[in-house]
C-alpha cells in the first residue's frame, strides 16, 4: 500500500499546452487563433501552413499531450495521490475555457497548473497566465463561480526533465557513426523569441542580456554535456542555439539559427551534430519540421552526419517530476517546509510571478501571478 500523498489545497491539477490542428481542415483555423492581433506576416504563415500539409494536416501535439495525460494519471493512482488532471489548450480544442467550465461543473475551486513549457518567456509563460484570465473572465461573464488558480514553477531544472534529455543526448552519441562520435558537436537548440522578450524574461532583476529565457537553458545545456561528459568521459564541444523564428525579418529575434549554424560549424571542420531540442516538452511540429526535416536536410546537403535526440515527452520521469513539483507546491500552500528538487546553478524558479515578470508589449490581465486580479 503506498502512502497516500496529500495534494490538499489542491483540487485539481490542470495540463494546459498550445495545441494543434489535427487534420487538413482544421491548420487555417488553428493558424488563425495563434496569430489573432499578433502581427505574424501573411508569407509566414502560408510557410508554417505548409509545414502542417506536409504531415497530413495533423500536429502531434495532441496526441503527445494525451499520452501525457496518461502517464501522469498512471503515475499519481500508483503513488496514491488522488488528484483529477484535467487538459485545455490555448489555440485548439480542448479549448482552455471549456475545460475551466468543467472543472467548475465538477466542483474544482483551487487548480495547480502545469504548462508545456519549462522555461520563463511570455510565449512560454505569461501568454498562458494571460490565456487563464481570459478564460476566468468569460466564466465570470457567465456568472460562474471562479476557480483559484496557481501555476507550478518553471521545471527546466528539475531532475526528471534533464535526465531523460541526458539519455536522449548519449542514445544520439552512440547511434552516430564510431569515427565520429567522440568529435561531435552538441546544439542545443531552443525556440527563437524576440530579442526584446529575452532580455525581459523573468523576473525584473533578471532581465537584462537575454534574461531568464537564456541564462536557464544555458544553465540546461551546460548541465546535459557535463553530464554527457562524467559518463562518456568525452567533452563534447557544444552552444545553444535557436530555431523556429518568425516576426518581421527587421526586428531583431536570438540567434544563430540552428540550419546557419550546422553550415557554420560544418566549415569550422566539425565531423557530426547532435541536435538537442531543449526548448520543448515535446516532438511536436517545431521538432518534426524545424528540426527533423529543415535542418536535417541542411546536414545531408552539407554530408554533415547529424542525429536529433529526444524530448522528454511521456517519459516516466517526467510524470514523477510533476508529481515531486505539484506535492511541493502544495506543501508550500500549506505552510510548510519544503526542499525543492533545482539542479545547476540558479535555484528553484518562483512560486508565483512576482510583478513585471515577462511583461507584454501591450499589457493584458494575467491570472497565477502577483499582478493577478482574480485572487
Ligand atoms: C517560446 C515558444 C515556445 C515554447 C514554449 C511553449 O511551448 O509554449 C513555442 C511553442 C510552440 N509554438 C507552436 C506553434 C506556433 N508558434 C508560432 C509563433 C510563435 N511562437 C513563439 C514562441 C514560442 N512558441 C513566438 C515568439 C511566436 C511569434 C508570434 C507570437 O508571439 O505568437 C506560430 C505562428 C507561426 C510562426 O510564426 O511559426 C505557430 C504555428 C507550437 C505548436 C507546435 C505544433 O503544432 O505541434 C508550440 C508548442
Ligand atoms: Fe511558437
Amino acid at each position: 500500500m503506498p502512502d497516500v500523498l496529500d495534494a490538499t489545497p489542491y483540487d485539481a491539477l490542470l495540463l494546459l499546452s498550445f495545441g494543434g490542428p489535427e487534420g487538413p481542415d482544421e491548420v487555417v483555423p488553428f493558424l488563425e487563433n495563434v496569430t489573432r492581433g499578433r502581427g505574424i506576416p501573411t508569407e509566414r504563415l502560408k510557410e508554417v501552413g505548409q509545414h502542417y500539409f506536409l504531415f497530413g494536416g495533423v500536429s502531434p501535439i495532441n496526441d503527445q499531450n494525451r499520452a501525457l495525460l496518461d502517464v501522469l494519471r498512471k503515475d499519481f493512482a500508483e503513488h496514491g495521490l488522488d488528484l483529477p488532471i484535467y487538459w485545455g489548450n490555448r489555440n485548439w480544442a480542448p479549448y482552455l475555457t471549456d475545460t475551466l467550465r468543467e472543472l467548475v461543473a465538477d466542483g474544482r475551486r483551487r487548480i495547480l497548473v502545469l504548462a508545456t513549457s519549462a522555461y520563463a518567456s511570455y510565449s512560454g509563460c505569461r501568454q498562458y497566465r494571460e490565456d487563464l484570465a481570459d478564460s476566468l473572465a468569460a466564466l465570470e461573464a457567465e456568472g460562474l463561480p471562479l476557480p483559484k488558480i496557481d501555476k507550478l514553477r518553471h521545471y527546466f531544472n528539475h531532475e526528471g526533465f534533464l535526465e531523460p534529455m541526458t539519455e536522449g543526448v548519449l542514445r544520439s552519441l552512440a547511434d552516430l557513426p564510431e569515427d565520429v562520435r567522440d568529435g561531435a558537436h552538441i546544439a542545443f537548440s531552443t525556440h527563437s523569441i524576440p530579442t526584446a522578450s529575452a532580455d525581459t524574461s523573468g523576473p525584473v532583476e533578471d532581465h537584462g542580456d537575454g534574461g531568464a529565457y537564456v541564462a536557464q537553458h544555458l544553465d540546461v545545456a551546460r548541465q546535459i554535456a557535463e553530464a554527457v561528459r562524467d559518463r562518456t568521459g568525452v567533452e563534447h564541444p557544444w552552444q545553444l542555439v535557436y530555431q523556429s523564428r518568425s516576426g518581421a525579418p527587421h526586428i531583431p529575434w536570438l540567434e544563430p539559427d540552428i540550419c546557419d549554424h550546422l553550415e557554420e560549424r560544418h566549415e569550422a571542420g566539425v565531423p557530426a551534430v547532435v541536435v538537442a531540442p531543449i526548448g520543448f516538452v515535446s516532438d511536436h511540429m517545431e521538432v518534426l519540421y524545424d528540426l527533423d526535416t529543415e535542418a536535417k536536410a541542411k546536414a545531408e546537403e552539407l554530408g554533415l552526419p547529424m542525429r536529433r535526440s529526444a524530448t522528454v515527452g511521456a517519459d516516466p520521469r517526467f510524470a514523477a517530476a510533476v508529481r515531486d513539483l505539484v506535492l511541493e507546491r502544495a506543501a508550500v500552500e500549506r505552510g510548510q517546509e519544503v526542499t525543492p528538487c533545482a539542479l545547476g546553478a540558479l535555484g528553484a524558479s518562483h512560486n508565483l510571478c512576482p510583478v513585471g515578470c515577462c511583461p507584454a508589449r501591450a499589457p493584458r490581465p494575467a491570472a497565477a501571478g502577483a499582478d493577478s486580479p482574480y485572487a
